[in-house]
């Protein structure tokens, strides 16, 4: 044997080798994912529970060392009364110097939660908060009060960030709470050096974080800059973070807590059914004529003199509907991102001012608007998620009162809506999310919001506030789709036969054999409603028996429709595929609706009476509080 061959030889057995290293290797390296994924698991067990039993601390009591001082405030300051529900629970625990999270729907009074503790303890309350606008609104109140508080933004004169900035260093400021941006964390190295001082000297009370669910990409609305807050904790270890939102998906509560380094914190989170809100889902018509003649009888008939919103989800559109009512005679304004800041602020004043009755707006309008009495908001297209629906329509009814919340629903929007928002992953499960509750017809709409938020609500918690509660249910009614669905995919595979791709539009006119003879169903036209038959796609999208394939032209997005995965389970002949049927409930659009909105439920009681409950637990239990809850029960 040559050197060369006996090289080569040596050469096989290394390579032998190497391969068997490797293949341990990879056999280690799976282990190790497991193992990865094993320890983030028992980390969020370890974090939830922590976060469990914080809060299952009672912290609404009133024997806390500031007690009487919160007490006085409210009254004195704010001239309040009473606590809403968990405000009392968030406002001890950051006084106590936990870091906490609370988590309270859209107009509950979370402000209240960090600005009556900074007036106190001595010191300064920084807030960060995403919009200009937004701190602005609360400036102003804050000045109406005689509570001192100063903005610093990137709108501010030099002279004003210079004032804002010598807050943090001067022991003597009257300064109570200094808002500020996200990105001032990041960007002015003077601020952060000001904030050192000012945490050095004792003097940095809390960190209140408005909005916070920015913070997480798995929220609806993910801003980057919330991601310098991660370094507080580090930076300011004994001061303690306030996080404040409407978003209460577990995932996104989770991220949160991991964004901001605060795993396991407090979190206090009221109940998210809003009871004075009626839901309604509206047959849409498929022509803008026949819509605008639906708004239009619901503004002059149903919401006659009442204040609300129109929500759609393009600038076009809310310029289209806003004068096509306009040309019918009602006065509304339109509000979209394209408008200048001036024309936008004008539009919202005159609607707050009852000048116009609705504002016909994209999600552009959306934080900052403290309107108590918004009568009604209506979706003239649907929302891209459930969470976004429930943040739209909660802008309605603030003040307590009934009020409704109208969706326009037709299956041509799914499509309007997923071109826009399905190059994100995530998004399409989301907007089809919105599109169940649309296409529900048998349970109480609240049951499907309620799953949304991981919260368990009955019917009993709607009171009737909904279109298929307050329906009698005899006429309920279930179709087996399996047979429609197989004719559904053999549309779709004869037209790909043909090198032709079918919108569901397309898919539905071929099913009613419309369109091109060669593209329709070789049997029967369906014994269906059209309706129905746009109800049985959409159906067949969220279960996957049906998939939307999306292509770019030059001008737009299209979305095609594609067989799904679970199509071949249709096949089979015992399979069975049951679908509820939507049910047309009546909904006068021309007369007001009775105004006899008595909540069964008094959820703020319950959460009074599950707070007193823990409270008469407690050692030194407030008793002429106690009695103030029980006559309240009483009646
Ligand atoms: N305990 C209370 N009793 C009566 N009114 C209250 C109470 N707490 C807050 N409010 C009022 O409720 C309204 C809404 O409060 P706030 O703006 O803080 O809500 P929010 O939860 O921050 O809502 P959003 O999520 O829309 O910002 C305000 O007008 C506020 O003064």
């Amino acid at each position: 044997m040559t050197t060369i061959e006996k090289l080569e030889l040596e050469l096989k057995d290394v390579d032998k080798e190497i391969s068997k290293v490797n293949a341990e290797l990879s056999k280690w390296k799976d282990r190790q994912r497991v193992l990865h994924e094993k320890k983030l698991l028992i980390k969020n067990s370890i974090n939830k529970l922590k976060t469990d039993t914080l809060s299952s601390v009672d912290w609404a009591g009133t024997t806390y060392e500031w007690s009487e001082d919160v007490t006085r405030i409210l009254k004195d300051v704010y001239k309040i009364d009473s606590f809403r529900p968990k405000q009392l629970g968030a406002i001890n625990s950051t006084l106590s110097g936990q870091h906490a999270i609370v988590v309270m729907p859209t107009g509950a009074g979370k402000s209240l939660c960090y600005q009556l503790p900074a007036l106190v303890k001595p010191g300064l309350t920084i807030v960060v908060s995403p919009l200009i606008s937004l701190m602005e609104d609360q400036i102003r109140s804050l000045t109406n009060r005689n509570i001192p508080a100063k903005l610093m933004s990137n709108t501010s004169t030099k002279e004003e960030t210079s004032e804002a900035l010598n807050t943090l260093k001067d022991k003597n400021t009257k300064i109570k709470l200094l808002y500020v941006t996200p990105e001032r964390f990041a960007k002015s190295k003077r601020f952060m050096s000001n904030l050192q001082t000012c945490y050095a000297a004792g003097r940095l009370q809390r960190i209140a974080i408005d909005e916070v669910h920015c913070c997480s990409q798995w929220g609806h609305d993910f801003r980057p800059d919330y991601k310098y807050l991660g370094i507080l904790t580090q930076m300011f270890p004994n001061t303690p973070l306030l996080g404040l939102t409407a978003t209460a998906t577990a995932s996104v509560l989770t991220d949160v807590q991991k964004m901001l380094n605060i795993p396991g914190c407090l979190v206090i989170k009221s109940t998210f059914n809003r009871p004075n809100l009626f839901y309604k889902i509206l047959e849409k018509p498929s022509s803008q004529e026949d819509c605008l003649t639906i708004l239009e009888k619901l503004l002059k008939g149903r919401y006659r003199g009442e204040s609300g919103i129109i929500y759609t989800n393009s600038i076009k559109d809310t310029e289209d509907i806003a004068g096509g009512l306009r040309k019918r005679g009602l006065k509304v304004g339109c509000y979209h991102a394209n408008l200048e800041a001036g024309v936008r602020s004008q539009v919202h004043t005159k609607w707050h001012d009852k000048y116009y009755q609705a504002i016909v707006a994209t999600i552009a309008f959306g934080m900052g608007i403290d309107k108590p009495d918004v009568r009604f908001v209506i979706h003239h297209t649907i929302s891209k998620s459930m969470e976004n629906y429930y943040q739209e329509s909660g802008r309605a009814g603030r003040d307590g009162l009934r009020a409704e919340c109208v969706t326009l629903y037709r299956m041509q929007d799914i499509f309007k809506v997923s071109t826009m928002v399905f190059s994100s992953v995530g998004n399409l499960e989301h907007l089809y999310g919105m599109v169940k509750y649309c296409l529900n017809g048998s349970l109480c709409r609240r049951l499907i919001i309620a799953e949304h938020f991981d919260e368990n609500w009955g019917t009993a918690d709607c009171n009737n506030m909904c279109d298929v509660c307050c329906t009698s249910r005899t006429n309920e009614k279930t179709i087996n789709v399996r047979l429609y669905c197989k004719t559904l995919g053999s549309i779709i595979e004869n037209a790909e036969k043909q090198d032709v791709k079918l919108t569901a539009q397309k898919l539905l006119d071929a099913w009613f054999l419309k369109g091109p003879v060669n593209l329709r169903q070789k049997g029967k036209e369906p014994s269906i409603s059209r309706v129905l038959g746009e109800d049985i796609i959409a159906f067949l999208l969220l279960g996957s028996y049906l998939v939307e394939d999306f292509h770019y032209t030059a001008y737009s997005t299209i979305s095609y429709i594609k067989n799904g995965p679970n199509m071949e389970a249709v096949q089979d002949d015992s399979f069975e595929l049951t679908m509820p049927v939507r049910r047309y409930t009546s909904f006068d659009l021309q007369t007001p609706p009775r105004n006899d909105y008595q909540p069964i439920v008094d959820l703020e009681q319950i959460d009074a009476n599950v707070d007193e409950s823990k409270a008469k637990k407690r050692k030194n239990d407030d008793k002429t509080n106690s009695k103030s809850k029980n006559r309240k029960t009483d009646n």
